[in-house]
């Protein structure tokens, strides 16, 4: 009788059978295709926790009840970030299981009203966008627009639109991307940096105008960083239902781009962002744009954060902030930039 798990015999058996693959292909995407994601998601306080605690995202408002109180909320609610990361995880089984890396996303909008836990999630996702990779034959390019609801309410939680590398079943002839182009090492980068005094809205306001008069630019580093370990590369995005390979298969990651599993892109900007909080009085967070994830964070890469102050508006939700954008660069223990993206958050004025 065949023994099964004899090794000679099971490889054989291995080479025989089909595999049932999971996720879409490039080729399964058409624009105007809306997928519901079946997972769905309950935000749970442990979910919440769990990510700001190793994201380094610890304003109180999240954690203490006094906190969220003075900050208008009826409970700690559900930090942005996660309710980013754990709406993008949901999506992951449909859209980007099969591997190719998360590019970039703009337009993240959340809505007014603070998301508590115990909110059950729905997500869908349309498909606004596919295009050729001229110098990745075996990827194409899809973007999509999705959008995270309260399964009860129906009210809309947070929406975004966002871009991935996706295998292609079958490689295509391309011209094998564009020729290179002339380096342009010109930067305009200013003589002054300010730094501002405190976190508080008026903090930056002034360092602005000060920037403004010295032909300078309100641009610092933060001094934290984080380590990718175990937690922050496989656990967190597994939390949120992330099932893509990138992140807790060693083995298939070998053979890819990376050579290596990486960083959930949202545990990378979540991390980073952590850091720009830590020197500012955030009291609501409003929207992303322009995300890019610029090369790959892998186990033992370590995550800082830089800060641009590009604008600061007296206008706010509430009398007590102020708008301020930001953009925000996360590098590595290399100097070199792993994400980008431009910011808009209310900030406490010092006043209140
Ligand atoms: C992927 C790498 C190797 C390609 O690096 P490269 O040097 O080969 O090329 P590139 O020029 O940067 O980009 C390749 C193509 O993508 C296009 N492209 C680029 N960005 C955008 C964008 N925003 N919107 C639209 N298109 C974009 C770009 O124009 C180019 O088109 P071409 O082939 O026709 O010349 C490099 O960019 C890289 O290492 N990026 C970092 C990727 C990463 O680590 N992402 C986060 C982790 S993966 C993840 O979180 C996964 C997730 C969340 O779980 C999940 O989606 O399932």
């Amino acid at each position: 009788m065949t023994d099964w798990t004899d090794p000679d015999t099971f490889a054989q058996a291995l080479e025989h059978v089909e595999t049932r693959e999971k996720g879409n292909c490039f080729e399964d995407f058409a624009e105007g295709d809306v997928i519901e994601h079946d997972p769905g998601l309950t935000l749970t306080k442990w979910g919440n926790e769990a990510w700001m605690s190793q994201t380094l995202n610890h304003d109180p408002a999240y954690w203490r009840p006094d906190a969220a109180a003075d900050r208008g909320f009826e409970e700690p609610p559900i930090h942005p970030d996660y309710l980013t990361a754990a709406t993008l995880g949901i999506t992951v089984e449909d859209l980007s299981e099969k591997g190719g890396y998360f590019l970039g996303r703009t337009d993240v909008r959340f809505a007014q009203d603070a998301v508590y836990p115990g909110t059950h999630m729905s997500v869908e996702s349309e498909v606004v966008n596919t295009a050729t990779s001229s110098s990745r034959p075996q990827y194409g390019i899809v973007s999509w627009r999705t959008r995270a609801k309260d399964l009860e309410t129906d009210d809309l939680l947070m929406s975004y639109e966002r871009t991935n590398m996706i295998p292609r079943r079958e490689p295509l002839e391309t011209d094998g991307g564009a020729t290179a182009t002339e380096e342009d090492d010109d930067n305009d980068l200013p003589e002054t940096f300010v730094t501002p005094e405190g976190g508080y809205f008026e903090d930056f306001a002034d360092a602005l105008e000060i920037a403004d008069e010295e032909n300078g630019a309100v641009a610092y580093r933060h001094e934290r960083g984080r380590t990718q370990d175990d937690v922050t590369v496989a656990q967190l995005p597994l939390a949120t239902l992330n099932t893509a390979k990138q992140h807790h298969n060693v083995d298939v990651m070998a053979d890819s781009p990376s050579g290596d599993i990486v960083t959930y892109g949202d545990v990378t900007r979540s991390t980073a962002l952590g850091h720009a909080r830590s020197d500012e009085r955030t009291w609501r967070e409003v929207g992303f744009d322009d995300e890019s994830f610029h090369t790959f964070v892998t186990p033992g890469d370590t995550v800082y954060a830089f800060t641009r102050v590009l604008s600061a508006d007296d206008d706010a939700s509430q009398d007590t902030a102020g708008t301020v954008q930001f953009q925000h660069i996360a590098f590595n223990q290399d100097d070199v930039p792993v994400y980008s993206g431009t910011r808009t958050a209310e900030i406490q004025k010092r006043s209140n």
